[in-house]
């Protein structure tokens, strides 16, 4: 398997739900299930917070997600676990500032996608040079999903980045809504990334739906 070219990162990237059984209203599979037929591009296991699984009961989660995914074509990524990726042969994984240094998880993982946090240039420049991606920036807007979240920069961070040669995928993060997506996308992004814009809505389907007409009118 060949690293996944930039072109395909990007459409990748359009609309990327990142979600747990932490962040969401209806059950985990009902819910992924519902913003794969609304249109999601690609997903994100993120198993953090306050009463998230540990040990058998989250690879149990992750091995039903992934099963959704790989049969609807959707790329499977998971946050921070590097272990858990490779246990269950992920599509890629997500790592922050924080976590496994990304030069170490692109040794681990190979040709597997690599998406890496980033919050301004000197950490975008460094991400790039670890091989990642894709990189996620944020938070765009203030959320409410992620409790040691760092202030939100607006979507002129990723616009700045872009004016500095930042020239790989890019997704924005936190705060994203199908009101304010347009904004991201003007500012450079490839696409968005969400939580509870789809995880806590009433319906994922027409959420999700909402958010996939904002990114895509905006391109
Ligand atoms: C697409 C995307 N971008 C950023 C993040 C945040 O990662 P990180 O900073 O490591 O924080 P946690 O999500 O691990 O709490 C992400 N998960 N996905
Ligand atoms: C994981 C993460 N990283 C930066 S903000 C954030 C949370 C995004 O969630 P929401 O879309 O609900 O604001
Ligand atoms: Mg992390």
């Amino acid at each position: 398997m060949a690293r996944i070219a930039s072109e395909e990162m990007k459409q990748r990237l359009k609309v990327y739900f990142i979600m747990g059984s932490v962040n969401c209203k209806k059950p985990p599979l009902e819910a992924l299930t519902e913003a794969i037929d609304g249109g999601i591009t690609l997903f994100q296991f993120r198993e953090k917070g306050s009463g998230a699984l540990v040990g058998e009961q989250k690879y149990e989660l992750a091995k039903q997600l992934q099963a959704i995914c790989q049969k609807r074509g959707i790329p499977f990524i998971v946050n921070d676990d590097v272990e858990l990726a490779l246990a269950i042969d992920a599509d890629g994984v997500h790592i922050g500032q924080d976590d496994e240094d990304a030069r170490i998880v692109r040794e681990k993982i190979g040709d597997k996608i690599l998406g890496v946090s980033a919050h301004n240039l000197e950490e975008a420049q460094a991400a790039v040079a670890a091989g990642a991606d894709y990189i996620g920036v944020g938070p765009i807007y203030p959320t409410k999903s992620k409790a040691d979240a760092k202030q939100a920069q607006g979507p002129g961070i990723i616009r700045l980045l872009r004016d500095h040669g930042i020239a790989i995928p890019i997704v924005g993060i936190g705060g994203i809504t199908a009101e304010n997506a347009g904004e991201v996308m003007s500012a450079g992004a490839d696409g968005v990334s969400v939580i509870s814009a789809i995880a806590s809505a009433s319906s994922p389907l027409l959420a999700t739906k909402q958010l996939a007409q904002a990114v895509f009118n905006n391109e």
